[in-house]
């Protein structure tokens, strides 16, 4: 028999579960070989189509990711006393079930991170024992994956022929650069609970990433999925060796909808905890957010009001996680003059 806890029953009953078909696996996903000379044009295609790829070939060292995922792991693995002391998410620290300050709760704890030196999070985040060893593992694996995500950027500039070919990347490389990092923790929800609802319960609740590039690295455990342009939830078979890549809202509007901010969301898994490890690559708050001038063909108007990383970043944390931000921000098509027939 399954015995529910009444601190468990009232923590459930904020989450949600959704129905899934766990067969719907996502086998078409874009594998893109950075070494391959096609990869310009096989990003650009998939930044298209899906907001979505995986890397391989991304000359990431293993280790630095086992690395860090064991340093996570043996923080998730404290007493909650001693996690809550580098918490609350505020909006960089500990976090546990809930997500943002609005409500919005999923079966995950995590660390949030900003990759500023000045904001000085080393001083202000508590990470109970060696925390030395994990703000330098952190700082290892944010380099490398910055590197990667600019990489990844620069074949873009590449793809949509557009120059200087960091025009994108040189956000992320910028001092002032508003970039964070995310280690999340999904517990395993035991199967028969789940079998007992016949639904999935929610770790991370559908969104989409609002800053340009965000970069996901997770151990073996499943849970990712991505919503295909028709609305169809797919769930990405992981791969811990490998790198995945969002695109974000800011790169949508800088590509004037060429490409799509995918949706995604995460399931908890019955029986494995998954471990994940996001950097958001973000723009420097002054940035002006905006179609690259140089993608735009004669005539093309902008499909987007004008606004700075800073005005979106503060009007996508009023919002709940599964709102589309940018529709405040998108133009409306214009109406014509109504002409009067009664002159
Ligand atoms: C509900 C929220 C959490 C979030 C800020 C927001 O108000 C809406 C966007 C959320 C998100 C999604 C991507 C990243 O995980 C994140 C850090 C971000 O920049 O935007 C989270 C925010 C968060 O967890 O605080
Ligand atoms: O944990 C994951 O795999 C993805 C989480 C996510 O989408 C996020 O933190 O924004
Ligand atoms: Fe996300």
């Amino acid at each position: 028999m399954v015995v529910l806890t009444q601190p468990l029953v009232e923590t459930l009953s904020h989450i949600k579960t959704c129905k899934y078909n766990n067969t719907d696996v996502f086998t078409g996903i874009p594998v893109i070989d950075l070494s391959d000379p096609e990869a310009n044009t096989l990003i650009i295609k998939a930044c298209q189509e899906f907001g979505f790829f995986k890397v391989v070939n991304h000359g990431v060292p293993i280790e630095i990711m086992t690395k860090l995922e064991s340093e996570a792991v043996n923080f998730f693995n404290l007493s909650q006393v001693e996690k809550d002391k580098a918490g609350p998410a505020n909006p960089f620290g500990y976090g546990n079930k809930r997500i943002g300050s609005n409500g919005d709760v999923g079966w995950v704890e995590y660390l949030l991170l900003t990759t500023n030196p000045d904001l000085s999070y080393h001083k202000s985040i508590a990470i109970p024992g060696n925390s030395h060893l994990f703000w330098s593992l952190v700082n290892e694996y944010v380099s490398a994956v910055r590197n990667l995500a600019c990489l990844a950027l620069e074949k873009i500039a590449e793809g949509l022929r557009i120059e200087p070919k960091n025009v994108l990347s040189k956000m992320l490389r910028d001092e002032k650069s508003d970039s964070c990092f995310r280690l999340n923790h999904y517990p395993p929800f035991p199967e028969l609970l789940q079998t007992l609802s016949g639904r999935n319960l929610i770790g991370f609740g559908e969104h989409t990433d609002p800053q340009v590039i965000s970069v996901v690295r997770s151990n073996n455990t499943s849970g990712l999925q991505i919503s295909l342009k028709d609305g169809t939830w797919l769930s990405v078979p992981p791969d811990p060796y490998s790198f995945f890549i969002n695109v974000d809202d800011s790169l949508q509007v800088m590509s004037n909808g060429r490409f799509r901010s995918v949706r995604h969301r995460v399931l908890a898994d019955s029986m494995k905890s998954r471990v994940s490890m996001i950097y958001f690559g973000g723009p420097p708050l002054s940035e002006k957010i905006a179609p690259l001038s140089c993608l735009m063909e004669e005539g093309e108007e902008s499909l987007y009001n004008e606004f700075t990383w800073c005005e979106y970043k503060k009007s996508a944390y009023k919002t709940r996680l599964g709102d589309n931000r940018l529709a405040l921000f998108e133009k409306k098509p214009q109406t014509k003059p109504a002409t009067s027939a009664a002159q």
